[in-house]
């Protein structure tokens, strides 16, 4: 177990450099299996769940080598080997494998995916499109049994009832190598997506309308990977050292950033006052002051990312009046309340609706990340706090934030992470 210790009350400055996108890469691997050669790919996050996505892929003996940013991954002696437990559990995206063995050999045993406790996330809709395309799926056990018909999958038209991400690539997944074309509708239009199909496109797979809310894929025999797959800056990661600068920064320079992917973010951060200058591919927040109280609601791309109402809440506490926040994606993603009451924050939870009050001060306390983006938030207000804040289940933030004390520490903060047997038992004290 690790705890993560922040000496809050530095003033920030200097420059931080974004990783490539979990969300990408956490697709991407799974979707390298669907390869008939080696693949590599660049800008890599050096998170948890890339690690345990490479435990998964040894386990159905494909290796894999994360050297810096680079990771090599041959598929070609690939198991079709049953994951019904171990790391599947461990995070949410080991559910393309479903897709991914699917549409390899017409079959796949995975088990229920783990990830971050943010509300029900049923996968009803993944189900729906693999039934579409002619498999047949049972839940036994905790595992899904996944089979496609003895003249393999078909395309077909899928409309999904709700925009879904994971149903959406899983779908992709899946139909990539299907006989015919299969047609999305009301498909997710996230820049992950549109990176997964660049990758499977350069593969020689036909897929077109990423981007857009239909999806047509035409299925190929074969995918070969000739160059190496570069994945794209996390607009997640941005947008949470986007906002701590500006809560805590004397002048922050943000690296690595595709400005049009946080649009809705970023129009959110102005309505605030918060002052940035933007250049191609980076942002320099300045010294924000006299904010002012928004109204945020999430939805699905390109609206506001339910990823980022956790990481801008402690900046919305600098600013003057009653600020309201309502996640319509994940309406019970709220753990990060209970631990910014702690810390001096006055909110309230009303029918999944966030209202919060401006803070003069936060003070430092023993709070708990238990999910990633509450863990984020946590982080920044850690960083605002009068004192020492102790984060304890720091494992939910490294599954996304990579090198995050390096980084930290590269604009002035005072932060370790501590790996501590006796965490449990504080764990224990704070319930
Ligand atoms: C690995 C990854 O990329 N994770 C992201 C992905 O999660 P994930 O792909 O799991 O989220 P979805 O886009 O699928 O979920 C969107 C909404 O649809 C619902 N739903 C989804 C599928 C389904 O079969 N049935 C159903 O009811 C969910 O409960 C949720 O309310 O998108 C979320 C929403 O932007 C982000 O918070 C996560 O960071
Ligand atoms: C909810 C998230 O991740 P996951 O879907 O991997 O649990 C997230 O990244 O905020």
């Amino acid at each position: 177990m690790k705890k993560m210790r922040i000496m809050g009350g530095k003033p920030l400055s200097g420059e931080v450099t974004i990783g490539g996108a979990k969300n990408s890469t956490v697709a991407l691997i799974p979707a390298s299996i669907l390869a008939d050669t080696p693949v590599t790919f660049d800008c890599v996050p050096d998170i948890k769940d890339v690690h345990n996505l490479m435990s998964i892929l040894e386990t159905m003996r494909v290796p894999s080598e994360f050297k810096g940013d680079v990771l090599k991954i041959d598929p070609t002696n690939i198991l079709p080997l049953p994951l019904p437990n171990g790391r599947i559990k461990s995070l949410r995206a080991s559910y393309y494998f479903m897709g991914a063995l699917l549409g390899k050999f017409g079959e796949a045993i995975v088990g229920l995916p783990g990830g971050d406790d943010i509300g029900p996330r049923p996968i009803d809709q993944h189900i729906k499109g693999f039934e579409a395309l002619g498999a047949t799926v049972t839940n036994e056990h905790g595992a899904m049994y996944i089979k496609a018909p003895a003249d393999g999958l078909h395309g077909a038209r899928i409309f999904l009832d709700m925009v879904s991400v994971g149903a959406t690539i899983n779908v992709i997944l899946a139909a990539v190598r299907a006989k015919g074309k299969t047609v999305i509708e009301n498909a997710a239009r996230e820049p992950e997506i549109i990176d997964l199909a660049t990758f499977l496109n350069n593969m020689g797979a036909k897929i077109r309308g990423v981007g857009t809310d239909i999806i047509r894929i035409e299925g190929v025999d074969r995918l070969e990977a000739h160059a190496t797959h570069t994945i794209i800056p996390d607009r997640i990661e941005a947008g949470t050292y986007l906002a701590m600068a500006a809560a805590v920064g004397q002048g922050v320079l943000v690296r690595n950033i595709i400005l049009e992917h946080l649009d809705a973010f970023l129009a959110k951060m102005e309505e605030m006052g918060v002052e940035m200058v933007y250049n191609d591919d980076s942002i320099f927040v300045k010294p924000a002051q006299n904010l002012k109280m928004v109204q945020i609601k999430t939805s699905p791309y390109p609206g506001f990312a339910t990823d980022l109402q956790q990481p801008i809440t402690p900046l919305m506490l600098k600013a003057q009046g009653e600020g309201v926040i309502v996640d319509t994606i994940y309406p019970k993603r709220v753990k990060h309340v209970p631990e910014l009451i702690r810390m001096g924050a006055d909110l309230t939870i009303e029918n999944d609706v966030i209202m919060l009050h401006h803070a003069d001060q936060l003070y430092g306390a023993e709070v708990s990340a238990d999910e990633i983006r509450a863990g984020a938030c946590l982080t920044i207000a850690g960083l605002m706090a009068k004192g020492v804040t102790t984060i304890y289940n720091v494992e939910n933030i490294l599954r996304g934030y990579e090198r995050i004390v390096e980084k930290l520490r590269g604009l002035g903060a005072d932060v370790e992470i501590i790996d501590d047997t006796t965490v449990q038992s504080s764990i224990t004290t704070l319930a």
